[in-house]
């Protein structure tokens, strides 16, 4: 696995013509009914960032703001057939994992990736932010021994850090050592997210580390409900800019920047978490961040 350029992804290059061709990422996730996170969080992500978004759907879950209120796993016969007809006849230039639900659907997955020229983001999705299991636990060792060996970039939450390696990190100054215990099941790089780290500093903090080179991401934290969505947004991001032709550094970086502004103009929709907003950087400034209130989705009844 390279992060290789926008001309070297698997499948038939320059169909139409060099040049005439987008750069084209896939996404092998869940899809959320709601839209805030999953398959259409990152398709979203995917146009924002001037690439040509596909998927490979592994589950179809019923879900809003306020959770998930059912998930139905894809058969991996559909899985395989969705990611062959896609790469065979389109090429991917990049590939974003997310809920992949059962130890069957991750080895499956995690096979047909292992024979892709194009980097693979691992966003090893284990639980909803409301609490929901997306992962059965019984697949958490198939994400250590199959699925992160093949990741060019693995970008677990805390919580992930934890249930995949033991190590509860409560502070930065614990990052490192995540890092290192994440990095030891084989992916090139890893992005540690702070999302969820309680305290007062005012910044939301990332380490992204291949072991010997170290970027510590900042940015502003904002005092925002409508997250739904922020993990499958950046991984979304950081492949499209891979895509893109981007080294990971540059990538991540730039994937930070879009989730943050996406989070800064995130919504309220429904009586729950809402959405961030992905056209925020499509330079036409959709406005929903103004707090709608959870009425104005009731007009649909
Ligand atoms: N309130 C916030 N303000 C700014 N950035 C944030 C905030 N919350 C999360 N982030 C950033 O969003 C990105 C996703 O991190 P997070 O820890 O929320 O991932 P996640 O838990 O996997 O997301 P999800 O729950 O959607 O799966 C990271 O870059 C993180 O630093
Ligand atoms: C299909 C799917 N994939 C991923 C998430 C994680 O997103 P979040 O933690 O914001 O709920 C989700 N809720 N649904």
């Amino acid at each position: 696995m390279s992060t290789g350029s926008a001309g070297s992804g698997v499948g038939r290059e320059g169909a139409a013509g060099a040049g005439a061709v987008p750069p084209r990422v896939l996404t092998v996730a869940g899809s959320d009914s709601g839209g805030g996170a999953g398959i259409q969080a990152d398709l979203k992500t995917m146009l924002a960032l001037g690439t040509h978004g596909m998927s490979v759907i592994t589950a179809v879950t019923a879900q809003n703001s306020l959770g998930v209120q059912g998930a139905w796993p894809l058969p991996v016969e559909a899985v395989r057939a969705q990611y062959r007809s896609v790469v065979d006849d389109i090429g991917v230039q990049a590939v974003k994992t997310g809920m992949l639900a059962s130890a069957e659907l991750v080895e499956a997955v995690a096979g047909l990736l292992a024979g892709s020229r194009a980097p693979v983001v691992v966003d090893p999705v284990g639980v909803s932010k409301h609490g929901d299991a997306l992962l059965a636990a019984s697949a958490l060792d198939s994400v250590r021994t199959k699925l992160l060996p093949v990741a060019t970039v693995a970008t677990p939450n805390l919580d992930e850090v934890t249930q995949l390696t033991g190590v509860r990190a409560q502070s930065e100054r614990d990052f490192r050592r995540a890092a290192e215990a994440v990095l030891a099941f084989g992916p090139q790089w890893v992005v540690i997210k702070g999302g969820h780290l309680a305290g007062d500093s005012g910044e939301a903090v990332d380490l992204l580390t291949d072991g010997s080179q170290e970027y510590w991401l900042r940015a502003p934290r904002h005092d925002s409900r409508h997250t739904h969505g922020t993990g499958c947004t950046l991984a979304s991001a950081i492949a499209a800019q891979l895509a893109k032709g981007q080294p990971v550094p540059q990538a991540v970086t730039a994937a930070k920047e879009y989730v943050t502004g996406a989070i800064a103009a995130g919504f309220s929709l429904g009586a729950g978490i809402g959405p961030v907003d992905h056209g925020w950087a499509l330079g036409r400034g959709t406005g929903w961040g103004t707090d709608v209130g959870a009425g104005a989705a009731s007009d649909e009844g």
